[in-house]
């Protein structure tokens, strides 16, 4: 697809050695005042598609990268302004490449979010996931490169190290809420540009809305000229029956805490539509059977309340009843072996 060439960014020659006035206003902009929205119109105003000749509407693609557990998922969602991928406190929760759509005026944005880069354990499964981070971060117009503000050690390195050199990059230093001193962060921020030319650098906080309001007009300028690709109205490309494997494997995640390891799955056994009903059958699949205790929990209350807390959401979601009945099953080495990563649904 066609790309814009990115606006010029600052140098990256030494910065504390030379006075580098467009760094500095960059990082003036940078922290002048997160929370509050440059623009003083209002967030309806601001965040709805406004319906344009095809010739004058922009639209492109996204990416969301960054090492596990940074917010990418909760920034996604953010984004499109409906849950579309799952978050937990456990890194690792996002295992496929999700895409949601925001039309915002007249810019139609395609986002993709993909797993935390895995750099630890070589395992099928890592495998698979790390293919996937790569194969989004090529052909985007923009990569918003998500790390917690006022921290990068290796593992954020090692996905910097992988984005392509002809796309341009925006720092998104994520988590900002946590950081007290908000000054701290200009040295750090100043090292961060000597790591990467970056194109911008955001400060903010993946759950504020007006951080979310600004972060729109700050990707809109590097989205090409072109017909919007999806229906305004359309959020994902994932489909109802991955929403509800995803949203048990969430709450899995959240209700079982880190005694659980991440290779645990959910597979759906049966995904029906009567009218206003939905109906689903899914199983847990666990590694051993101590796990599988874990899941269940004393006379089943665990797996009880996974299962109600899926359920509300999804009828939330989908403003429609849905039964839903969950088994948990034990598969050991599911996550070793190459052919049971992909009948498990992992490219
Ligand atoms: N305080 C604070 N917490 C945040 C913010 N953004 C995300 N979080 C929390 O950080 C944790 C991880 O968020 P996710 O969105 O699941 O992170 P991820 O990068 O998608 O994680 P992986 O799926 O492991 O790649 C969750 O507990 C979020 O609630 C933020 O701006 N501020």
């Amino acid at each position: 697809m066609s790309r814009k060439s990115p606006p010029k960014s600052a140098p990256s020659q030494p910065i504390e050695a030379v006075a580098n006035p467009e760094l500095d206003a960059m990082l003036a902009r940078a922290l002048g005042k997160p929370g509050e929205a440059e623009s003083a119109e209002p967030e309806a105003a601001v965040l709805e598609p406004v319906p344009v000749e095809p010739a004058a509407q922009h639209c492109g693609f996204v990416a969301i990268v960054g090492k596990p557990n940074v917010g990418k998922s909760t920034l996604l969602n953010a984004l499109v302004g409906q849950k579309v991928s799952i978050t937990s406190r456990k890194a690792q929760t996002t295992r496929h490449r999700i895409t949601g759509y925001r039309t915002v005026g007249p810019t139609q944005f395609v986002f993709v979010d993909t797993p935390g880069f895995q750099t630890r354990h070589g395992n099928a499964l890592n495998r698979a996931l790390n293919k996937t981070v790569l194969g989004a971060v090529n052909d985007v117009d923009l990569i918003l490169f998500v790390v917690e503000a006022g921290h990068f050690n290796l593992a954020d390195a090692k996905v910097l190290d992988l984005l392509p050199a002809n796309v341009p990059v925006v720092l998104l230093a994520n988590k900002f809420d946590l950081v007290h001193r908000r000054g701290d962060l200009a040295p750090w921020l100043r090292s961060m540009q000597e790591r990467h030319a970056f194109a911008e650098f955001v400060p903010m906080s993946a759950k504020n809305t007006k951080d979310i309001q600004r972060l729109f007009a700050i990707c809109e300028k590097y989205l090409p000229q072109q017909p919007w690709m999806h229906d305004p109205e359309e959020l994902t490309d994932r489909s109802e029956r991955f929403m509800a494997s995803e949203m048990v494997r969430e709450k899995l995640f959240r209700l079982t805490g880190d005694e659980l390891p991440y290779t645990s799955t959910v597979i759906i056994d049966k995904f029906e539509q009567e009218g206003q009903l939905r109906r689903i059958a899914a199983t847990i699949v666990v590694e051993r059977d101590g796990h599988k205790g874990m899941v269940i929990g004393d006379k089943g209350e665990k797996l009880k309340r996974i299962g109600t807390e899926a359920r509300q959401e999804l009828e939330k979601l989908w403003d429609c009843k849905v039964f839903l009945e969950l088994w948990v099953k034990v598969r050991s080495g599911w996550a070793d072996d190459d052919a049971r990563v992909r009948s498990f649904g992992y490219e």
